[in-house]
């Protein structure tokens, strides 16, 4: 049984549970949604469920949610609906698919929960969360129980959150008013006959979660987290009265756990540890040996071995057990959305109800508050791989294409873009068919958008020679160069970007370099490289088009191979592959070639208040949503009332179904989400923690707040400064540090193909001026011969004494 009292909470359930932290006692709540809206209780859900197990929603009105709207919350941490209308509930379960137990119905009883009885249920039976004190709910508690002890002490049973028993105790009345006070594990000692709050002395405390009665209303159990260095609820120091949780998966668990600590080096677990190839293969091995086991003991064997490798997995990436069983619990309570209006024995029977679509469900973006920290450190990671793990992949075709040149790169274009090429390069003058297919308002929206890049970057060119006298005789000057060879990756894996191709191109031919070459994976269809691309190469000069992708591609560039120049420098975006590769090869000093920066995959973080157009939000963040399944887009809204954030999350929705890349939409908005602020001051704080590639200020008087952005790739401001705008033809580069990287780079410009040189000539007089400070520091370094080269020159000079040493 559960607690016998079940809260209902209206407008202000998040505050008073924080005020009133002894209601999550209860195991369970429910939220009236007629003064919650759907954003609210989501949120709730989000921020309480972990504490609250059994969270319900009260639906008087039929009409209050959608039915997307309905399974939206049940699938997102919302247990149970109490209706009052059988006939919803019979749509609800025959229409749409959510299971009878789901659901609970008010007046009547042709629907039973298996948590609550509800044949006599009454609203107004219900005590409204913010009149409840925790006299209330200990008075509630104890008329619920009954003891036939003598010492009217009742019997109390301790598990910790998985269940397992910790030990047998005893409670009074009084003891159970402080426990419920102080969210602690507080008891009545028969031995001392007085109240033991346990841990007091031996520091191992409890949090009191949860309290609930047995069946027949004669035991307590008390849910608690343990604490204390060994965990141990026992006097005897083990982690129960029975003794230590040493057997099962979960005693395994901490015992890997300790292994990864302090495993021997050497040792069989310390190298799986610390080789994850052996791992994997181990766990594909097991699998395997589990799926060819016949008899109940080889699949035990079998099973017992697949779970230990899989643990080790666990473990090794800071998984636990309990994050697998609350994602099983996840699982098992989602629902699929049944598509088709008609019940299920009036249909046709040629007519079949549509399979339930894994991708049919709504793409909303996850909520969360600005004070979750723990949320918002988890909302803001980029779904990146390990660099680690990505690196493993990348080294050895890196490595291949070095060592075998073209033959390895084909064979690699073969391998991960299908195309079986007989030469790596397209070289210019690029032919003239590839052109013949651009229409006019193609040519002519490339041009108008190359002519802006131009500007803006030319304005960037730095021509003059800096020249300054430190000291009379002393001159310093620097002088640029561009960058003589440079290799451009235009990334076309998901989609082609000639835009890349001309943010790439036009700065390195305003630069001056002598040689421009581009790289990007030829299509699938013909092997060939889009006409618009091949236009732009044309345009900014580029001498030759490799045909290949990924690292191949750039470590064909970095090391040069039979037919692809080595170059001095890579830029340009692209996957994951891509920017580790060239990470690798700027590191490599065999390879002595530079990189402009780590510029994966795209990302955007927008600022709205209430004022801000949620068309206009939602398409600014979908725009990016869709270059790939690794974005990430990130709104941050200002002091948003609920109803805004609906209307956005409902444009994300109905715009995101509307568009091509839908499915990618999906996947990137899985790990995006909307974080609601308090104030401006906060969402520039948090703005400048993430450092997004792109940030959006779609909130009233942009402009002024600009100078509040310290990192940032490129700034939109104002609600009709579309993202899309920079990524194609308003002037600036579309080339952006991604990753949170904007904190030390910044975005693709005309100084990135340019180097300086600087130069200095010395006169006597100058020398007189600075050589004996150069003596000197030589002389501390202890490296004479520096020393000498100035005392030479100024003994000749007579610049210095005859006994000068
Ligand atoms: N930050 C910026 O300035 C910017 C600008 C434009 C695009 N982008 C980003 O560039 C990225 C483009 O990615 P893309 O994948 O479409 O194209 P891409 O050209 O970067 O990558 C495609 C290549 O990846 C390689 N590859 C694919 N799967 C592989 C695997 N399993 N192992 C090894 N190599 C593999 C293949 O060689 C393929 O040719 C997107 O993430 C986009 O957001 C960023
Ligand atoms: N937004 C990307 C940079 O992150 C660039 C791009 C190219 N085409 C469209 N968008
Ligand atoms: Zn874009």
């Amino acid at each position: 049984m559960v607690f016998p009292i079940l809260p209902i909470y209206g407008n202000d359930a998040a505050t008073l549970i924080k005020d009133k932290p002894f209601l999550t006692i209860a195991g369970q709540a429910l939220l009236d949604s007629s003064e919650l809206s759907q954003v609210e209780i989501k949120t709730f859900a989000e921020e309480f469920g972990s504490s609250i197990k059994i969270i319900s929603v009260l639906v008087k009105e039929t009409s209050r949610f959608t039915d997307d709207e309905i399974v939206d919350l049940l699938n997102n941490g919302i247990f149970t609906l109490f209706l009052s209308d059988k006939s919803y509930a019979d749509h609800l379960s025959q229409e749409v698919g959510v299971p009878k137990e789901r659901l609970t119905i008010l007046k009547g009883s042709c629907y039973k929960n298996h948590f609550i009885v509800v044949d006599d249920f009454k609203i107004d039976s219900l005590i409204p969360a913010n009149q409840l004190t925790v006299e209330i709910f200990v008075k509630s508690l104890i008329s619920a129980i009954k003891t036939d002890r003598e010492d009217k002490l009742l019997t109390t049973l301790v598990v910790d959150t998985h269940d397992r028993c910790l030990g047998l105790v005893y409670s009074s009345v009084e003891s159970i008013k402080i426990a419920i006070e102080k969210k602690a594990g507080v008891y009545f000692s028969r031995s001392r006959n007085e109240i033991w709050i346990k841990g007091l002395t031996s520091g191992n405390t409890q949090q009191l979660k949860c309290i609930q009665l047995d069946c027949d209303g004669d035991a307590l159990k008390f849910v608690v987290e343990q604490g204390g260095e060994n965990s141990s609820f026992c006097h005897l120091e083990t982690e129960s009265c029975f003794g230590q949780f040493d057997h099962g998966l979960i005693g395994l668990e901490r015992l890997l756990q300790q292994r990864l600590k302090n495993a021997p080096e050497g040792s069989y677990t310390h190298r799986l540890f610390n080789d994850p190839e052996l791992l994997t293969a181990k766990i594909k091995e097991e699998a395997e040996e589990l799926t060819e086991a016949k008899t109940k003991s080889e699949i035990a064997w079998e099973a017992a071995d697949l779970f230990y490798f899989a643990l080790a997995k666990l473990v090794s990436e800071g998984v636990s057990l309990s994050d697998v069983e609350t994602n099983l619990q996840t699982k098992h309570l989602k629902i699929t959305r049944r598509r088709g209006d008609a019940k299920a024995k009036f249909l046709n029977t040629n007519d079949k109800p549509t399979e339930p679509q894994a991708d049919s469900g709504l793409i909303h973006l996850k909520i969360l508050k600005s004070k979750e920290n723990v949320a918002l450190k988890e909302a803001l990671t980029r779904p990146i791989q390990n660099t680690n793990q990505i690196m493993k992949l990348v080294n050895p075709i890196v490595e291949s294409v070095r060592n075998n040149g073209d033959k390895s790169l084909m064979e690699f274009t073969q391998k991960f873009d299908g195309v079986k090429l007989k030469t790596p390069v397209l070289e210019a003058p690029f032919p003239k068919e590839y052109f013949d297919g651009l229409t006019d308002e193609m040519k002519e929206s490339l041009d108008l958008s190359i002519e802006n890049v131009r500007k803006f970057h030319a304005a960037q060119l730095q021509e003059t020679v800096l020249k300054v006298e430190t000291k009379p005789g002393v001159l310093c000057s620097r002088f640029p160069r561009p960058i003589e060879k440079v290799g451009l990756y235009i990334p076309g894996g998901t989609a082609v970007l000639p835009s890349t191709a001309l943010m790439l191109g036009v700065p390195a031919q305003v630069a001056g370099c002598k040689e421009i070459i581009f790289a990007s994976p030829p299509r699938k269809s013909d092997g060939k490289v889009s006409p618009e691309v091949v236009y732009v190469a044309s345009k900014v000069g580029a001498s030759m088009i490799v045909l290949a992708g990924g690292a191949q591609a750039v470590a064909a560039m970095a090391y040069g191979t039979e037919s692809v120049p080595k170059v001095d420098k890579i830029a340009g975006p692209g996957n994951q592959f891509v920017t580790a590769a060239k990470m690798y090869v700027q590191n490599d000093t065999q390879a002595l070639c530079s990189i402009d920066m780590p510029a994966g995959p795209s990302e955007v973080l927008v600022i709205c208040d209430e004022d801000a157009d949620a068309d206009f939000v939602a398409s600014d963040l979908l725009s990016q949503a869709e270059h790939g399944i690794d974005s990430q887009v990130i709104l941050l809204g200002v002091d948003l009332s609920s109803k805004k954030v609906e209307e956005i999350q409902a444009a994300v929705h109905s715009q995101a179904t509307n568009l091509s890349r839908v499915d990618i939409i999906r996947k990137c908005i899985s790990h995006s989400s909307i974080v609601l602020c308090e104030s401006y001051e906060e969402a520039f704080q948090i703005s400048n923690q993430y450092a997004p590639e792109h940030l959006i200020l779609q909130i009233s008087n942009a402009e002024d707040y600009v100078k509040d952005v310290d990192n940032a790739g490129s700034i939109f401001v104002g609600a009709y400064t579309p993202e899309s705008c920079g990524d194609y033809s308003s002037g600036t580069n579309h080339t952006l540090p991604t990753y949170g990287y904007a904190r030390q780079y910044s975005g693709l410009n005309t100084s990135a193909f340019q180097k300086f040189i600087t130069s200095q000539s010395i006169t006597p007089e100058g020398l007189d001026k600075i050589g004996k400070a150069v003596m000197c520091i030589a002389k501390v370094e202890g490296l004479d011969g520096h020393r000498n080269a100035v005392k030479i020159r100024m003994s000749k000079l007579g610049l210095l004494p005859e006994n000068f040493k």
